[in-house]
């Protein structure tokens, strides 16, 4: 007898409980953000400091984080700690509080040490709009790309992604698309691809700088790279990982880590590797410094990750340091 979706809530454990809501949240997320699409007036401004390379944010990043803030921390009693990349500043009334069956189910196949996970022992990272330059691209005179962007849930356990929620506003036009992973547990909602024609690397199409250049020009010169495929967000980027690509890779540090957390998680969950340029683990510890100042090296399932970190130039590693972790807020 099959139970019901109250019963499946019921039985799971925190951990499931939380990304099988965040799944349910991030689609109220992608409902916002189409809606103010619709609207037209995305409200644009540059965070960055004067002199700095712009960095733009829309009513869609403000509106699409703090209805998932507000909505996880309704959900699970004010227990968790959410590290967002926008401040909590555009109120939304909608709460979401519905949850994926579909994730629930997971529960037969998580391990124990996962079913026994306390709120306190996570932390939640949260990028509510991941590739906004393509989601703002009209305010500068050019047509967006919406397929490549998502929101991003991502949950870290002992310093580490170990679940990830890749939601896809504009999958296919304008439908949508969720996908989830849960590392030693599994990934729905998308086909997994793993095996490869050719080796198609991505990177970044709106943050290119020489480093970047370079370790793409290494990867070509060792034979592992015969197409390089520039696209926004680091969420999409993995999905291409997922989906047929071989390898993401990034020699610079813009990318945080609320960018990396949901897709390393599901990019693990499928059989991959996510690291930074050097090969070191990215720590998702509540106080490590935000940005991945390591750069960032994705490889697909049962595509050899170390061939591709032997491959990148001394000179590009050394310019990319691993993240430290600080006490102070930053
Ligand atoms: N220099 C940067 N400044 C701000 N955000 C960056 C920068 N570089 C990368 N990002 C973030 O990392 C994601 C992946 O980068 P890229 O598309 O260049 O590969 C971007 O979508 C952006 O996230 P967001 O759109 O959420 O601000
Ligand atoms: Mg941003
Ligand atoms: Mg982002
Ligand atoms: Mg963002």
């Amino acid at each position: 007898m099959s139970l019901t979706a109250d019963e499946m809530w019921a039985r799971s454990s925190f951990l499931t409980r939380l990304v099988a809501s965040s799944a349910t949240i991030s689609e109220a997320a992608g409902d916002i953000i189409k809606a103010v699409m619709t609207d037209g007036d995305l409200k644009v401004i540059n965070k960055s400091a004067v002199g700095q390379p712009i960095d733009v944010q829309t009513e869609a990043d403000r509106a699409a984080q703090y209805i998932i803030e507000k909505s996880l921390q309704l959900k699970f009693d004010n227990k968790l700690t959410i590290i967002g990349e926008e401040e909590v500043t555009s109120e939304v009334e909608r709460r979401e509080s519905g949850f994926s069956t579909d994730v629930l189910a997971l529960e037969d196949r998580l391990p124990a040490e996962f079913k026994a996970i306390k709120p306190e022992d996570v932390v939640v990272w949260v990028d509510p709009l991941d590739g906004t330059s393509e989601f703002a691209a009209k305010s500068r005179g050019r047509e967006p790309k919406l397929n490549q962007v998502t929101v991003l849930i991502g949950i870290a356990y002992k310093n580490r992604a170990i679940a990830g929620v890749v939601h896809q506003p504009y999958y296919n036009g304008t439908e949508s698309r969720t996908v989830v992973g849960i590392v030693n547990t599994g990934v729905i909602g998308l086909n997994v691809i793993s095996q490869f024609d050719e080796k198609v690397v991505v990177t970044t199409a709106s943050h290119s700088t020489d480093a970047v250049k370079k370790a793409i020009e290494a990867l070509e010169k060792a034979n592992l790279a015969d197409r390089i495929e520039k696209v926004s967000g680091a969420g999409f980027k993995v999905l291409k990982c997922l989906e047929g690509a071989t390898a993401y890779v990034f020699a610079s540090h813009g990318c945080k880590k609320w960018d990396t957390c949901a897709p390393e998680a599901l990019l693990v969950a499928a059989g991959g590797t996510l690291t930074d340029i050097s090969g070191r683990p990215i720590t998702y510890a509540a106080n490590v410094q935000h940005p991945n100042t390591g750069g960032v090296l994705a490889t697909a399932p049962t595509v050899n990750h170390d061939s591709y970190v032997n491959a990148i130039p001394d000179d590009v590693k050394a310019f990319l340091p691993e993240t430290p972790v600080v006490t102070s807020k930053q």
